[in-house]
């Protein structure tokens, strides 16, 4: 079990040095994708699993090698189910449903699920279970209609294959920590395992909560600490505007941040987080998609004795105002159109920084790393073949738990 010591917790920026991260290696739940649920559950490819799990040993290895603490977030569900009875039962609630399975075959496959060891309840909670799959001893099964009117392999407990974007269903900020709302159904459950994790493992005992009151959508990847107090929050496919006004008036009152931009993204798939067109790889600098360059917008948000909302106006120059420097560097990876949309389709700008100025990347990148390591940024490439199905870069498969404050 994971020692209740370690590095203060929690983050103020994008690139203060990495102390802890939250990754989770890909198990079971990718084994279930198929070629007719792949869309549904955000995937756009079948990877082929022991390949991606070796990608992702390889990208936890680089964080180690770098003096990186790596969590595992299958791990720690798991010793969160070692450790509380309560999180047991709300991590079963959360995947049982009464609505799907009626109430009769829900509650004793909920029986069923309490009698788990903490290590398989947690292997069910993230691979899902499928009709065949339900152990027989559940005593409605056989004479229940829902179990014998769905095909087994139909989806009792859905798999949530995202939860390798540990990126999305939860962030710190200062020295907490907040459980998001996730806008799309394949990824809402994967904030009641983020959330029981928090709530209950020793690690993060005492630890306190940021925007508990969420409302609307907000997602991880739409969330980027620009520097200490200032938040940008991107608007489009996920984050909706009032998941962004919501969080902003909840940072404010928690004085977490002073300055929140909302920034609108276009609402689709390439673009569906502000990470996947625009990360940080120093305290000053961006690298960012070059097609959004000119256009990418800001709305800012002040605190006060009542909220303002100025703009919009040109991200680069509200980001530098907010965060009180002359000018937020965008590095220019001054690609062709073709070649930076695809590599922006393969997570190019979606950069993990381990300190300022060095960060993590995919390697197939070759044309935005040469610009990143042009410009003085130590880039450390991870292969990607199997992970970037997923549409997810460094940066989306990684929670960090504790930076160096800036
Ligand atoms: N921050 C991110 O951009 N996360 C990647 C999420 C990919 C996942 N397949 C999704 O569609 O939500």
């Amino acid at each position: 079990m994971s020692s209740s010591a370690g590095p203060l917790l929690g983050a103020d920026s994008e690139v203060g040095r990495l102390r802890t991260v939250m990754l989770h290696r890909p198990g079971d739940e990718l084994r279930r994708l198929t070629p007719r649920n792949s869309d549904q559950l955000l995937f756009d490819g079948l990877p082929w699993v022991d390949r991606a799990q070796e990608e992702h040993d390889a990208f936890a290895d680089v964080l180690t090698g770098r003096g990186v603490e790596v969590l595992l977030l299958g791990d720690l569900l798991k010793e969160t189910f070692e450790s509380s009875g309560a999180a047991r039962m709300q991590g079963i609630a959360a995947a049982v449903s009464p609505r799907r399975l009626g109430h009769h075959l829900a509650q004793d496959l909920s029986t069923e699920l309490r009698g788990l060891s903490a290590d398989d309840l947690a292997r069910v909670l993230m691979a899902g279970m499928t009709f065949d799959e339900m152990p027989e001893s559940a005593a409605t099964v056989r004479s229940s209609l829902v179990w014998r009117m769905h095909h087994g392999a139909e989806f009792a407990i859905d798999p949530l294959p995202n939860l390798l974007f540990t990126r999305d269903s939860s962030f710190w900020i200062g020295d907490r920590f907040a459980i998001t709302s996730l806008a799309l159904p394949a990824r809402v459950r994967e904030t009641s395992l983020t959330d029981l994790i928090y709530a209950h493992h020793p690690r993060f005992l005492g630890v306190r909560r940021a925007y508990e009151s969420h409302t609307a959508p907000v997602e991880g990847g739409d969330v980027l600490l620009l520097a200490p107090g200032v938040v940008a929050v991107g608007v489009g496919e996920r984050t909706t505007p009032a998941g962004a006004e919501a969080l902003a008036r909840s940072l404010f009152d928690d004085n977490l941040a002073h300055t929140v931009l909302a920034v609108p993204i276009e609402q689709r798939r390439a673009s569906m987080h502000l990470d996947t067109v625009c990360t940080m790889v120093d305290t000053d600098a961006v690298v960012m998609y070059p097609v959004i360059q000119d256009s990418l917008s800001a709305f800012t948000i002040h605190s006060g004795e009542s909220v303002s909302v100025t703009g919009p106006q040109p991200f680069v120059e509200a980001a530098a105002e907010a965060m009180g420097i002359e000018k937020l560097r965008v590095i220019d990876t001054g690609l062709d159109a073709v070649t930076a949309e695809r590599e922006q389709w393969d997570d190019g700008n979606n950069t993990l920084a381990l300190a300022p100025g060095v960060v993590v990347a995919y390697d197939r990148n070759v044309e935005t790393n040469r610009r990143l390591e042009d410009s003085g940024i130590e880039v450390l490439t991870i292969a990607g073949s199997e992970l970037g199905s997923g549409r997810g870069g460094p940066r989306c498969m990684s929670c960090p738990v504790s930076r160096d404050r800036l």
